[in-house]
């Protein structure tokens, strides 16, 4: 439906002002959100269902640089759905769901990201009134980032450190208006505005905010799991981080975009590769397609594997999601450390090595793919930036490690949660069982390295699954991508191996033969796999990797897309189709500046007094 919309045709976003591309960011925001409302119109998705609807929309590439409505899906609604009590929930969501009103999510300040216990913004209980005050004491309190803030959303939720009685709680979520809703004025008592060019999300309209003693009613107060009653009493939480579910939520859901980018960038860069020839072999023959070189398809294959293996990991995490969530509705709080740490760990590792992937795969484009009409070079601007939001990779990896450190450390005395039952087996295995160069025997060492195992057994073990239903052509494809997957990370992390397996160097070796003989083994088939990603070319919004393969063509059409170039091509007053050759030497001499006046001024400080003999 969407690919029909002329309405995402024109000039690129590359050649637009910062203002203009936010212009048109809203433009076709609400051109393709208006479907999301519409499919929910005649029942197509629901309030319970819309990630894929949403993720969809906001991967699809119609909203090449972001959107500055995204956040109002990806996290004002989802903190709702998450913080506010039943009450809350029934006042905001229909206003939030049919976009009466837009929001965002505004946790990260200037001087705080990471830390957001150090948060500085306040929301004092004022108990005469029933209000709490905001307030932002310093610069650093200010809001940060928050995407669509800048000039978008007329609402959003703010956390902030709660004082009430003259004592702080710690940092708890509130609903806060921050335009009016007729005419979209900042409300008095809030500062607001956007943060400024990026590296890329250039339309996302990222914004600050500060309160200068801003009231709201106490029922704006988020309070499914803490509350503030009329008279000031603090109610506490069953868990402190419960708040933080709606941050779990996205970093979830992060693993599902970086699928999404990864299929791409691959698809781009593997098409491109099969069309693009370069160098003889021998000379006097026909170049190479470049896809033909091993070096190639080293820098490419693994984001094919890459792709099916986050795909289903990211399925497999959304099910424990669900799962642990359904749990915590119970007042089961047991599973929350694990999924916490897995959806820290998964969205660390998907986003850095996704990064890492396009970035390759950008590279393996040569000059072409650092073009930005191959899109390479804004789908890494999208992908880098996850590396930092939802919380920055290193400080989420550490958490992970903090609750693996803690697991080890009770692995006796405790049974072991499904997602590192392993630890044990590892600790066991550790040195004692021999080093295997098979898909399981890397996987037993991966246990022990405990580096990406999550992620290598479930891809390995949904393919064994797979293989029992699928043609024995697609089976053994579906195991090379496997064994490359787990070849590959076996050997950029031998050090690891090296360290704590007994893996050999003749093993070594013979894993390097092994890695390279899968390349050659998925070569035939490459293009057909990345195919099989199904991504229109109105997705891929590339001039290399379009379906047809007619790359060189595109990327003239859309060298000829740049202002520069409006002006004829030949720029020649000698060869213009319509021979008006003198007229245009004249047309183009009256051009000279220093037509422009009569007399220059040098003659009269310089010529003269010199033909004069004064000088
Ligand atoms: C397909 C769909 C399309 C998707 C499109 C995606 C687009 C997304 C756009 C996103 C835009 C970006 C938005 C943002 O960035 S919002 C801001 C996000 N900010 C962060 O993520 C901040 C990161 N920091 C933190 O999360 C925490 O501060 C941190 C976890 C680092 C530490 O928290 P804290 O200091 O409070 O905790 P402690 O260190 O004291 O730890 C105490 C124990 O609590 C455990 N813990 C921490 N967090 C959680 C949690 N969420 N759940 C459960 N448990 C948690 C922690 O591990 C400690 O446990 P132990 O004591 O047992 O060790
Ligand atoms: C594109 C984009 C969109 C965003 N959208 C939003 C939004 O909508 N709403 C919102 O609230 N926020 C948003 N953010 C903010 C984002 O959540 C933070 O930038 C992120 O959590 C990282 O925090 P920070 O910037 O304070 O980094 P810092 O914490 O200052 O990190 C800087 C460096 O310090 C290191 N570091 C910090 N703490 C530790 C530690 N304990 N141990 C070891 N190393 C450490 C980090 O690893 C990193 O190398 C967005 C950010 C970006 C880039």
């Amino acid at each position: 439906m969407l690919s029909k919309r002329e309405v995402f045709d024109g000039v690129p976003e590359e050649y637009l002002s910062h203002k203009e591309r936010y212009e048109n960011a809203i433009r076709n925001s609400v051109v393709a959100f208006s479907l999301v409302r519409k499919m929910q119109e005649e029942g197509k998705t629901s309030i319970n269902n819309y990630r894929d609807v949403v993720g969809g929309l906001l991967g699809s590439s119609v909203l090449r640089d972001g959107s500055p409505l995204g956040l109002h899906y990806i996290m004002f609604m989802p903190a709702i759905l998450n913080q506010a009590n039943e009450e809350q929930q029934e006042k905001w969501l229909p206003r939030a769901w049919n976009c009466s009103i837009i929001g965002s999510y505004a946790q990260t300040e200037l001087g705080h990201g990471t830390f957001i216990r150090g948060l500085e913004t306040t929301a004092t209980y004022d108990a005469a009134t029933k209000q709490f005050v905001l307030h932002s004491p310093t610069l650093t309190a200010y809001k940060w980032w928050p995407g669509g803030l800048g000039q978008t959303a007329n609402y959003c939720i703010v956390v902030a450190q709660l004082y009430t009685k003259g004592q702080c709680h710690g940092i708890h979520s509130f609903i806060i208006q921050v335009r009016d809703e007729e005419t979209h004025m900042p409300l008095p008592g809030i500062k607001i505005g956007e943060i400024g060019a990026k590296l890329g999300l250039n339309a996302v309209n990222n914004g600050f905010l500060g309160f200068d003693n801003y009231r709201i009613p106490r029922t704006n107060m988020l309070m499914k799991h803490a509350q503030v009653l009329e008279d000031g009493t603090y109610v506490k939480s069953r868990h402190s981080k419960l708040n933080y579910g709606a941050m779990v939520f996205v970093r979830v859901v992060i693993v599902f975009d970086m699928v999404n980018y990864l299929s791409k960038a691959v698809t781009i860069a593997t098409r491109f590769s099969a069309v693009r020839r370069q160098c003889q072999l021998k000379a006097g023959e026909t170049e190479c397609q470049i896809l033909d070189y091993v070096t190639q398809q080293h820098k490419l294959f693994v984001s094919i594997a890459a792709a099916h293996a986050f795909r289903i990991t990211a399925n497999k995490l959304w099910l424990t999601f669900n799962e642990v969530n359904e749990q915590l509705v119970e007042g089961n709080l047991q599973r929350l450390p694990e999924l916490h740490a897995l959806a820290c760990c998964l969205k660390a590792v998907t986003t850095a090595d996704t990064a890492a992937c396009v970035e390759r795969c950008r590279l393996a484009c040569g000059g072409h793919g650092y073009m930005m009409s191959s899109s390479l070079p804004l789908t890494y601007g999208l992908v880098t930036a996850a590396c930092t939001y939802e919380g920055e990779n290193t400080v989420l990896l550490l958490q992970t490690a903090r609750f693996l450190v803690k697991t080890y450390q009770q692995l006796d005395s405790k049974a072991l949660t499904p997602t590192v039952a392993y630890l044990k087996t590892a600790a066991a295995e550790r040195f004692c069982v021999g080093w295997s160069n098979t898909t399981e025997g890397i996987i037993r060492g991966f246990q022990v390295v405990a580096m990406r195992v999550i992620i290598m057994s479930t891809f390995n073990e949904e393919v064994q699954e797979m293989s029992r239903t699928v043609s024995p052509q697609l089976k053994e494809v579906l195991h090379q991508l496997v064994d490359l997957y787990c070849t590959y990370w076996a050997l950029e992390k031998l050090s690891d191996l090296l360290l704590y397996t007994p893996i050999s160097q003749k093993e070594v070796e013979s894993l390097r033969l092994r890695y390279e003989e899968t390349l050659t083994n998925l070569r035939p088939n490459a293009v057909g796999l990345v195919d099989a990603f199904d991504l229109r070319d109105e997705m891929l919004q590339s001039t290399l990797g379009s379906y047809d393969g007619r790359v060189y063509e595109r990327l003239m059409e859309e060298a000829m897309k740049s202002p520069l170039n409006a002006e004829p091509m030949l720029q020649s007053t000698l060869g213009s189709y319509d021979g008006r050759v003198y007229e245009r030497l004249m047309e183009e001499a009256m051009k000279s500046p220093l037509n422009a006046e009569p007399v220059n001024y040098t003659f009269h400080k310089y010529l003269k007094p010199f033909m004069q003999g004064k000088l």
